[in-house]
C-alpha cells in the first residue's frame, strides 16, 4: 500500500485518480511515500525518510527546498501548463481593472442608499471612474512559458502590440507563441515601451527583486504593472514610491503584503490565479498520475529536479537506483546485479545536472547481499525496488 500524504485543497477528481486497494490518501498519514500539496512551504519542513517524492498541484516550486530534495534523492513534479488557462483569464480581469475604474465603480454603488434622484447622481459621479481601452496599446510580457505565451496571444487577439522578453524560452514555449509577438532582448527597453507589462517567470535568485527602481525609472505614467507570477519578484517600495510620484498608473498584484495594502493605485488579490474548477483538477489529475506512474514503475515525467525517464515494464521485477552523477557509477552497479547472478533484461540512465537516475528491468528478485551491495556504492543515493519482490 502506498500513502499519500497531502496538504491544501487538492481538487477530489485528483485524488480519486488514486486506487483504494494500493493507496491510502490523507492529510494525517505517517510514513508516507509522497506528498501532494499546493502552495503548502516546506523549507522548513524535516521529511521523513519514507518520502520519494512531492507532486505540486500547480507550477512554481519555490515552496519547496529543491537542492534538499537532490541530496535525499526526493523527485518533485509539477503540473506545468495545467493551470496556465485560469491565470491567463485572471490577467485579462487584471488589465481591464487597471484601466477602467471598475472596482472603484462598484464601491461607489455599493455605498449608495436607495434614494429618488439615483439616476441623476450615477451620471453626475461616473466621470470620476472612466478609463482607457486595451486596443492599440503595448503589453509587455516577461516570461514567456506556458501563461505568457496564451497572455502574449491573447494580447494580440485584443488589438494590442505585444513585445516580450525571455531569455531561456523553452523550444515548444516559442511554438506556441505567435510570430506577431515582437521579441525584446532587453528588459529595460520592454518596460521603457509598455502600457502594460505582465509578469510570468518564476521567482529563482536570479529573478528575486528583479522589478525595482532601476526597471521603473522609466516607465510610462499610463504603466498598468500586473503580478501573477509571484510577489518576491517585485520590490513592493519600489513600486510605492512610482505609484506615489505619479510615475506609473497601477500594480495589480495576486500577492498582497503588508507593505501594499490599502494604496489606492495598488488592486490586490489574494492568489487566485489558479483558483478555478477547471484548474485545480487538470492539476491534480496531471500530478497525481505522475505520481502514481512514478511510485508503481519508478518512470517521471514533468520534474524539476528529476530526468525525464520512462522505460516500458520488461519484467515484473524492477530496480531503480537514483546516484551522484559522476563516472562510473553505473559500472559498479552493472558488476555488483553480474556478480550475484541476476540477469538485466532491459535498462536505461539519464542524469540532470548532479543526479543521475537508472531503472533496470531483471530476470529474478534481486537479493539482499546485492541490494546491500548497491546501496553501499558512495555515489548511490537510493535504490527502490518496484514489483512483485517489494521486500526492502
Ligand atoms: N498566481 C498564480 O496562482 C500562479 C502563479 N504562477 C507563477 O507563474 C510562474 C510562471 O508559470 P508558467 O508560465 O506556468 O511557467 P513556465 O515554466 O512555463 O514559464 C516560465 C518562463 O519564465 C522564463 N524565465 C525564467 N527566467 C526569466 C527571466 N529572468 N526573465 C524572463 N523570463 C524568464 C522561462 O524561460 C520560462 O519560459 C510560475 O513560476 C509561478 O510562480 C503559476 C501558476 C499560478
Ligand atoms: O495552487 C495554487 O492555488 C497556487 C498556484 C500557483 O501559484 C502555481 O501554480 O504556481
Amino acid at each position: 500500500m502506498y500513502k499519500i500524504r497531502t496538504y491544501n485543497t487538492i481538487s477530489v477528481k485528483g485524488l480519486n485518480r488514486f486506487s483504494r486497494e494500493d493507496y491510502e490518501v490523507a492529510s494525517e498519514l505517517p510514513h508516507p511515500d509522497a506528498f501532494l500539496i499546493r502552495s503548502q512551504k516546506l523549507h522548513d519542513m524535516e521529511f521523513p525518510e519514507t518520502l520519494k517524492a512531492i507532486g505540486r498541484a500547480g507550477a512554481g516550486v519555490n515552496n519547496v527546498p529543491l537542492e534538499r530534495c537532490i541530496e535525499q534523492g526526493i523527485v518533485v513534479f509539477n503540473a506545468p501548463g495545467a493551470n496556465a488557462n485560469a491565470v491567463k483569464e485572471l490577467v485579462l480581469a487584471g488589465m481591464l481593472l487597471g484601466s477602467r475604474d471598475i472596482y472603484a465603480g462598484m464601491k461607489f454603488v455599493e455605498s449608495l442608499d436607495q434614494q429618488d434622484g439615483l439616476d441623476p447622481l450615477l451620471e453626475k459621479e461616473k466621470k470620476r471612474f472612466a478609463g482607457t481601452e486595451l486596443i492599440g496599446k503595448t503589453l509587455g510580457v516577461v516570461g514567456l512559458g506556458n501563461i505568457g505565451s496564451l497572455v502574449a496571444n491573447m494580447g494580440l487577439a485584443l488589438g494590442m502590440k505585444v513585445i516580450g522578453y525571455d531569455p531561456a524560452i523553452s523550444v515548444e514555449a516559442a511554438w506556441r507563441l505567435s510570430s506577431d509577438v515582437e521579441k525584446m532582448d532587453n528588459l529595460n527597453s520592454l518596460f521603457g515601451r509598455a502600457d502594460y507589462i505582465s509578469l510570468h517567470l518564476p521567482v529563482l535568485d536570479a529573478t528575486r527583486g528583479l522589478v525595482s527602481d532601476n526597471l521603473l525609472s522609466g516607465v510610462k505614467p499610463s504603466l498598468v504593472l500586473l503580478n501573477f507570477a509571484r510577489g518576491e519578484i517585485v520590490d513592493n517600495s519600489a513600486i510605492v514610491r512610482a505609484l506615489d510620484d505619479g510615475r506609473m498608473h497601477r500594480y495589480v498584484s495576486d500577492f498582497p503584503a503588508n507593505d501594499t495594502l490599502r494604496h489606492p493605485g495598488i488592486l490586490q488579490m489574494p492568489h487566485i490565479g489558479a483558483s478555478t474548477g477547471e484548474a485545480e483538477e487538470n492539476c491534480a489529475i496531471m500530478v497525481a498520475d505522475q505520481l502514481m506512474d512514478f511510485l508503481e514503475n519508478g518512470n517521471i515525467a514533468n520534474s524539476v529536479n528529476f530526468p525525464n525517464i520512462a522505460l516500458p515494464r520488461t519484467t515484473p521485477v524492477r530496480v531503480t537506483i537514483t546516484n551522484r552523477n559522476v563516472p562510473k557509477v553505473l559500472n559498479q552497479i552493472t558488476a555488483i546485479i553480474a556478480e550475484h547472478d541476476i540477469n538485466i533484461v532491459d535498462m536505461l540512465n539519464k542524469s540532470r545536472a548532479d543526479l543521475a537516475y537508472n531503472i533496470i528491468d531483471l530476470e529474478a528478485c534481486p537479493t539482499d547481499d546485492s541490494l546491500d551491495a548497491l546501496r553501499s556504492i558512495e555515489e548511490v543515493i537510493n535504490v527502490r525496488v518496484l514489483g512483485s519482490c517489494q521486500y526492502r
